[in-house]
């Protein structure tokens, strides 16, 4: 039988929030008495206790991030990094520290709601497949634009994103090789660029990203619920 892998997640909060509008980037505003950050890795760590995590930082930000985490008493050991300009950049760097063979997961840092069901399906098609990533259906009709306006496309046809986005470590490394082009929103984008096939793995409605303040409104509502049921 062959060995599992060792399993990293990459956490990406090198942003500086700026749809949130708030005085402090967003990944550090408290919810339920801490930061959403520390709500984050600790899904990550209670899915896996072995997992290696990297948390991806604004560079001017690694100190008072030390400083929360000794005010918090935050128990979970992981590695702080510098972000890069953009996302993109800031994967990069968390994905230098990693080396050999495993298996890494990457996740935005405001995404607090991801189940441990959710992470242990997204590991387990990577591991099949190589690339994997978590996704959900529109709920809304969706119209592309157009250059005389707007024109309806079928739904069905379509997915929206979410992370974690899970990968074989080889092939996210080959992917971040590559110079940044625009259309790399997502980590699934950039290894689809070297013609990987991306499996997709059920999301859910409450992986949300928290991105702008109307956001924090329903994380309030959420994180009581999820407290309640992990
Ligand atoms: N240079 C960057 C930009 C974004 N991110 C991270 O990528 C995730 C998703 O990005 P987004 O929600 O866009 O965060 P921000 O870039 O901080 O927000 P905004 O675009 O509103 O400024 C966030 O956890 C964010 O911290 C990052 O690590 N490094
Ligand atoms: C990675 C992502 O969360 C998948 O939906 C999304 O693409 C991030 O986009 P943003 O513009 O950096 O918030």
């Amino acid at each position: 039988m062959k060995e599992s892998l060792q399993q990293y997640a990459i956490i990406v909060a090198g942003g500086t929030g700026s749809r949130m509008q708030h005085s402090l980037p967003k990944q550090f505003i408290e919810l339920a008495g801490k930061p959403i950050l520390m709500h984050t890795i600790e899904r990550f760590y209670t899915y896996n206790k072995d997992i290696r995590i990297v948390v991806v930082l604004p560079e001017d930000q690694l100190q008072a991030w030390r400083t929360l985490c000794k005010q918090h008493k935050f128990p979970v050991f992981h590695m702080a990094v510098p972000g890069g300009k953009t996302r993109f950049g800031s994967v990069k760097n968390g994905l230098a520290t990693i080396h050999g063979e495993a298996l890494v997961a990457v996740h935005d840092g405001v995404r607090p709601f991801v189940s441990t069901g959710i992470i242990k399906a997204a590991f387990e098609q990577a591991a099949e497949s190589g690339a994997a990533v978590v996704a959900v259906s529109p709920k809304d009709s969706i119209r592309e634009l157009t250059e005389s306006g707007s024109q309806a496309v079928p739904r069905v046809r379509y997915k929206l994103v979410q992370t974690p986005q899970c990968f074989r470590a080889d092939l996210l490394r080959a992917a971040y090789e590559q110079p940044e082009q625009e259309h790399f929103t997502d980590d699934a984008s950039v290894v689809e660029q070297l013609g990987a096939g991306i499996a997709l793995v059920e999301g859910s409605y409450s992986n949300i990203k928290i991105t702008t303040p109307e956001d924090l409104l329903l994380a309030e509502v959420l994180v009581k619920q999820f407290e309640a049921v992990p």
